[in-house]
């Protein structure tokens, strides 16, 4: 069985998602205990929820003064640290070997009724999972970014993952504040299998002239309703994120994921979209 009653939440990594995911965990009361490699990184993710939440409650978006929602909130560079935790959301950088190696490190530390979840958007749960003794305990919780904002979570449940393990998926990301659909551990799962396509042939489409990169945009989000054309979307994740989500699903799913040219030298290039300050449009 695993465990259900939640009060303390770990999270391993304090980038992008890590700090969403531990701030939408203090936001909704858990306590919460982050880990990053160093501590500068640690910093860094506690500006970023600063920031968010100084932003949300400028809007009228929370409950309680950000001051008392970050106080729910530990660092650590320590994976010890994490415990007393009663769940643990795992999202670290994006390679096979170093969540194993990671999800290893925390069955040692972690109660063996702890579920143990990642972030992963591409990787298999099962392969994440399988030097395990208990592999049942492992289960995708894909939330989307931003997280404080979207309200989309994807529950991915891997070969062994158990029945209870699944339902406190979904359990704790409503208790988040959050909707979730379910995938099966296949590669992208629905959301990226369906989406990395979709921006790689806008960027086909744009290396081969079809349009201009304004209009193909507004193609997408006039002509068919999506709030952000393929190539904004792309500069928004990251031209690296997509390039290595894509990757994996042409390995996995073979030719019809072939990445793009334009995005593969972009990426050689350093032109990684917003976060670079260029991708395919420039940003201030
Ligand atoms: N960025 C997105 O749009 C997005 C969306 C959904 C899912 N994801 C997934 O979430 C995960 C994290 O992505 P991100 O965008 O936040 O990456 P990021 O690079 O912003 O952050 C990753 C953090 O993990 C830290 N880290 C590396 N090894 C670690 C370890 N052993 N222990 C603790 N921390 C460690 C890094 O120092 C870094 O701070 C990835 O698996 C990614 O695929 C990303």
């Amino acid at each position: 069985m695993v465990r259900e009653s939640i009060d303390r939440i770990g999270v391993v990594g304090a980038g992008t998602m890590g700090s969403g995911i531990a701030q939408v965990a203090a936001t909704a009361g858990y306590d919460v205990v982050v880990r990053d490699i160093d501590t500068e990184l640690v910093e860094s993710g506690f500006d970023s929820i600063d920031d968010s939440l100084e932003r949300l409650a400028d809007r009228d978006d929370l409950a309680e003064s950000p001051a008392t929602i970050r106080e729910r909130i530990e660092g650590t560079t320590a994976l010890k640290a994490l415990a007393d935790c009663d769940l643990v959301v795992e999202a670290a950088l994006e390679d096979l070997s170093v969540k194993r190696d990671i999800f290893e490190e925390l069955e040692g530390v972690c109660e063996p009724s702890v579920v143990l979840a990642t972030n992963t958007s591409t990787l298999s749960i099962t392969s994440i999972a399988s030097s395990l003794d208990r592999p049942d305990r492992v289960v995708g919780l894909h939330f989307m970014n931003p997280v404080p904002i979207m309200e989309g979570v994807e529950v991915v449940v891997g070969e062994k993952t158990s029945g209870s393990t699944r339902e406190l998926a979904h359990g704790i990301a409503e208790e988040l504040g959050k909707t979730t659909w379910e995938s099966d551990d296949k590669p992208g799962f629905v959301t990226n299998r369906i989406l990395m396509p979709w921006i790689n042939e806008g960027i086909r489409a744009y290396d081969e002239g079809v349009a201009t990169k304004d209009d193909i945009d507004a193609g997408m989000e006039l002509g068919t309703n999506v709030p952000m054309g393929p190539l904004t979307l792309a500069d928004h994740i990251g031209l690296d994120v997509c390039l290595h989500a894509t990757e994996t699903l042409h390995e996995e799913l073979g030719d019809r994921y072939r990445p793009a040219y334009l995005l593969k030298r972009k990426v050689e290039a350093g032109e990684l979209g917003k976060k670079t300050g260029s991708g395919f449009y420039e940003y201030e």
